[in-house]
């Protein structure tokens, strides 16, 4: 039996706590908590913080007995390594056999879907992806015959086809499904209709094209046919820990439930219902979880008592919000702006953050969140109406990228739970490596496409091959693991033999070991341009200010965050919409309202000190006395001083 001692405690909060903060006899509780029990409690209450304490402590005493293991889930690449870095050593214990630590999705691929794959078409999986999903369906569906086509779009109303029909467990059986309902009972199974799309589907996923949804699918195909997995991963684990878990779906939490067994499997979940902002594939009832009363937080200690009382009733179930004396109270502000001065609210926001001194306080974070990056109608406000440069950061980052040492740069930076921007850097890298070496098809450069079928026609294997190892290479960055010496001797020893040229050794040799250290400092130079505006302060030193999506943000704390409004199906600060919220009146949401709400909770949730919410004055009208009684400052997107906006600098600018 393991026990976690006051000391232990003690030793941990030195690394993990700002200087002077100590645990309370709350959060000892959490920390010394090794039973199944969960913590469900609000923003900033310390949970992950918690949970840390509870690793680190495990790390001094690992091995556990019986060389069992500590599984710990998450929901993001980016929780992944903010937990990494607080752990500080990458190479620690922790994220070694047997223990696992990484998202909830590639310990689904890696352990099941992929073997299931393998068992199920005895061949390999191509990919695991939405959006490369999203698009070879594309492909197919538009070849469809129009007159069968066009009906089924009709069909498909608001949703896009390639979302509503897809595979899942229905009744404890693999069905086709046509969004909430079987397939077969939307188009009966004798209708051409029915074939083409059942055709379809099973075509894509014979190419072992399978959506990140349908890996849990075939996981759980896999544990019925094997149930003994359950065994097998029950006696390898311990403890099961699971971080956020407010966004674990259904299927993700059925998986979950077939593979550990609960009397063997010391399992604790971390979250906050308030913050469940992934609910792609329908409802997940956050309650299903708990195991029984769960262990409680009640404050904050993150955000101030009057960022506490601003954002109380901005949530789908009020929370009675307590905040930390210890942080210096600041007004919450509104910043009102207009079409014509949108691009100055950032600016305005440098200007708070300076006039409350707080340049230097807190863990001097700064971010611009929002939720919507583009909307096709340019009159929408989007995140780049704001920043325009933020658009650049969709763009591909390896424009700049020359070098083997550039691409494994770009591939630990990615941070993506997208397997396709790992794949698309992979395929640059491959291009770039032969433009180096100056090898040409049919003398023009290899695009992606002629070196696909470049591949497919002169190498036995084909370019299946190829895609199967960078989906190996891809959960591999997922879990942290370093893949310089794969891809280096995969170049060298199985790429290049397919092409017939002679390559001097020392061009070769090049491409590894040319270090232009200048070029890489423009590239990451180059790519904070795209995330930071810079504010410049009287004494000429930059106050960066990140700008980024909520989900982006999901679980981090900064000094001061701006939470931008911007247009999806409307406006969020629109009658009827947040603004009710906003000021203190609570109702129970729809929804689209209600998701709505759970991301501006998460996104106005972040700051530590001084929370700022952009809001067109229209929507304002009518209810800025009411805002200023309840406590807010409003001030308009314009310079305080004169002409003050000339000391800031837009980079995308200079
Ligand atoms: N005992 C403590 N004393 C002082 N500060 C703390 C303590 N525990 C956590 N913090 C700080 O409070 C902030 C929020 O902590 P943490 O991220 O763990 O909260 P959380 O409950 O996981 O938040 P969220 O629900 O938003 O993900 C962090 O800046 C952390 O360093």
């Amino acid at each position: 039996m393991y026990q976690i001692t006051d000391e232990d405690i003690n030793w941990a909060e030195e690394i993990l706590l700002p200087n002077g903060s100590s645990f309370d006899d709350q959060r000892r509780n959490v920390i010394k908590c090794l039973t199944s029990k969960d913590v469900i409690a609000c923003p900033g209450s310390g949970k992950t913080t918690a949970l840390l304490a509870k690793l680190l402590i495990f790390e001094r005493k690992l091995p556990l007995d019986n060389n069992q293991g500590i599984c710990v889930l998450t929901h993001t690449n980016v929780a992944i390594d903010e937990i990494k870095d607080k752990i500080g050593n990458r190479n620690s214990r922790l994220f070694n056999y047997p223990n696992n630590f990484s998202t909830i999705q590639s310990f689904v691929n890696r352990y099941l879907a992929i073997p299931a794959y393998q068992y199920f078409f005895k061949k390999d999986i191509q990919i695991i992806d939405d959006e490369f999903y999203k698009n070879e369906f594309s492909k197919e569906f538009a070849k469809i015959l129009r007159r069968y086509r066009v009906p089924i779009l009709k069909r498909a109303v608001h949703s896009p086809v390639h979302s509503l029909l897809r595979l899942e467990n229905h009744e404890r059986q693999l069905t086709l499904m046509w969004g909430n309902r079987p397939l077969k009972q939307v188009y009966s199974e004798k209708t051409e209709t029915y074939k083409i799309l059942s055709t379809l589907k099973k075509e894509i996923l014979k190419r072992g094209i399978l959506t990140f949804q349908e890996a849990f699918v075939l996981a759980q195909e896999y544990i019925k046919k094997f149930p003994e997995v359950k065994t097998l991963f029950s006696a390898r684990f311990k403890y099961l820990f699971i971080d956020e878990m407010q966004d674990t779906s259904n299927d993700q939490q059925l998986v979950i439930q077939s593979l550990f067994d609960s009397d063997k499997v010391v399992t604790q979940f971390y979250g906050d219902r308030n913050q469940a902002i992934y609910e792609d594939n329908g409802s997940n009832d956050v309650d299903n979880f708990i195991q029984g009363e769960p262990l409680s937080l009640e404050n904050s200690l993150r955000f101030s008592q009057s960022i506490a009382n601003s954002i109380k009733t901005i949530c789908v179930s009020p929370q009675n919000l307590q905040g930390n004396d210890s942080i210096r109270g600041i007004k919450p502000t509104i910043i009102k702006f207009n079409k014509d001065n949108i691009q100055r609210v950032l600016p305005t926001f440098g200007e708070l953050i300076d006039r409350n001194g707080l340049a230097q306080e807190g863990n001097r974070t700064f971010k611009a969140v929002g939720r919507v990056t583009h909307n096709s109608d340019s009159e929408k406000i989007v995140i780049p109406s704001y920043y325009p440069y933020f658009k650049k950061r969709e763009k591909s980052p390896f424009e700049k990228t020359k070098t083997f040492k550039d691409y494994i740069s770009l591939l630990i930076e990615l941070n993506s739970s997208s397997a396709k921007n790992y794949r698309d850097i992979f395929i640059k890298c491959f291009i770039n490596f032969l433009r180096h070496l100056n090898i040409k098809n049919e003398s023009r450069y290899f695009t992606e496409k002629s070196l696909i079928d470049y591949l497919n026609n002169n190498s036995q294997k084909g370019f299946n091959h190829i895609e199967k190892l960078m989906t190996e290479w891809t959960l591999k960055i997922s879990s942290g693991l370093n893949i310089e010496t794969d891809l280096k001797n995969f170049l060298c020893n199985e790429f290049l033999p397919h092409f017939k040229e002679t390559v001097a050794k020392e061009t070769l040799s090049n491409f590894f070991t040319i270090n232009l250290e200048t070029e890489e400092q423009e590239m990451v130079a180059d790519f904070k341009k795209q995330k930071d505006y810079l504010y410049v302060l009287e004494n000429g030193d930059n106050v960066p200010i990140n700008i980024d999506t909520i989900h982006g943000v999901k679980g981090e704390t900064h000094t001061a965050t701006l939470y931008l409004e911007t247009f999806s199906y409307a406006y969020e600060f629109d009658e009827g919409k947040i603004i009710d919220y906003l000021k203190g009146n609570h109702t129970k949401p729809k929804k689209r309202q209600g998701q709505m709400l759970k991301l501006a909770y998460v996104g106005m949730s972040r700051p530590s000190h001084l929370l700022c919410v952009a809001i067109r004055e229209e929507a304002l009208e009518g209810h800025e006395v009411d805002l200023v009684d309840l406590g807010w400052n409003i001030v308009d997107a314009q310079p305080f001083e004169n002409k003050a906006e000339e000391k800031q600098v837009i980079v995308s600018q200079t």
